[in-house]
């Protein structure tokens, strides 16, 4: 489902003209198959933001490929990767990036009025997916009414809404004590064994890790197959 080869990326950091090169990717390397859960561990600093924003075609790397379903798209140019990025990824953050104005219903329904959707297909759609996720209930609330495990639900259902076949996950507990973490990574687990959803998750912690079908670490700019401690 996604093939990342030989991967290498470099910053130019400080004042121009001295300007230091760190090298952030040094040729990673990774499969990731239709249905996996994968987590990227690694400290502050290691480029997991980098490999994700690549991989979501939102950076170009100084060299390397990246395939997802069997499309190259470090040649796509920004309008075809921007209508690429739309069917293939759903994106879950940290800080769940909800619109404050809209009821936790039309946040997950957004998405599909900008695909232009009938009212009434859409209506359909995000109360079956609310269901699936437990929030019929507060559905009428705004983000600033529900908590942080609720907010992160309705920013699950809204990455799912347009049937991404793959979730780039970005620290998603990161803002959540350890029960509603808890909560939130069994979401994540039903959600890919019911519908064979695969995700890609970066995080430093290993609770969220454990989720995960594979581990790994990236360190000093090379990716290493990690050990799971125990299983969720
Ligand atoms: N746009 C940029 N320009 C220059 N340097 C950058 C840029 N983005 C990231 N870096 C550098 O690349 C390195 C990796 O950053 P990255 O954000 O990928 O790490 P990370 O593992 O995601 O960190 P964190 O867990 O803190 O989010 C850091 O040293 C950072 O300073």
């Amino acid at each position: 489902m996604i093939k990342i080869q030989g991967l290498q990326h470099t910053f130019a950091i400080g004042k121009k003209g001295k300007e230091r090169r760190v090298p952030v990717l040094k040729g990673v390397t990774l499969n990731v198959e239709k249905g996996e859960i994968v987590a990227i561990l690694g400290k502050s600093g290691s480029g997991k933001s980098t490999l994700l924003n690549i991989l979501a075609g939102f950076m170009a790397p100084e060299s390397g490929s990246v395939k997802v379903g069997g499309n190259e798209t470090t040649t796509l140019n920004e309008a075809q990767m921007a209508n690429f990025r739309l069917e293939s990824f759903g994106f879950i953050f940290q800080n769940f990036q909800l619109m404050p104005g809209l009821t936790a219903f039309e946040n997950v329904e957004l998405p599909l009025k900008i695909k232009g959707m009938a009212e009434h297909e859409r209506r359909k759609k995000v109360q079956r997916l609310l269901e699936e996720v437990g929030l019929v209930a507060v559905a009428d609330h705004y983000p600033n009414e529900l908590s942080g495990g609720q907010q992160q639900r309705v920013s699950i259902a809204r990455a799912l809404i347009t049937d991404p076949p793959i979730l780039l996950a970005d620290e998603p507990t990161g803002s959540l004590d350890s029960e509603t973490e808890g909560d939130i990574l069994k979401l994540i687990r039903s959600l890919n064994q019911s519908l064979g959803l695969t995700f890609v998750i970066i995080t430093h912690d290993e609770e969220v890790a454990n989720v995960a079908h594979r581990q790994y670490r990236l360190h000093d700019g090379e990716l290493v197959k990690g050990e799971k401690r125990h299983a969720i």
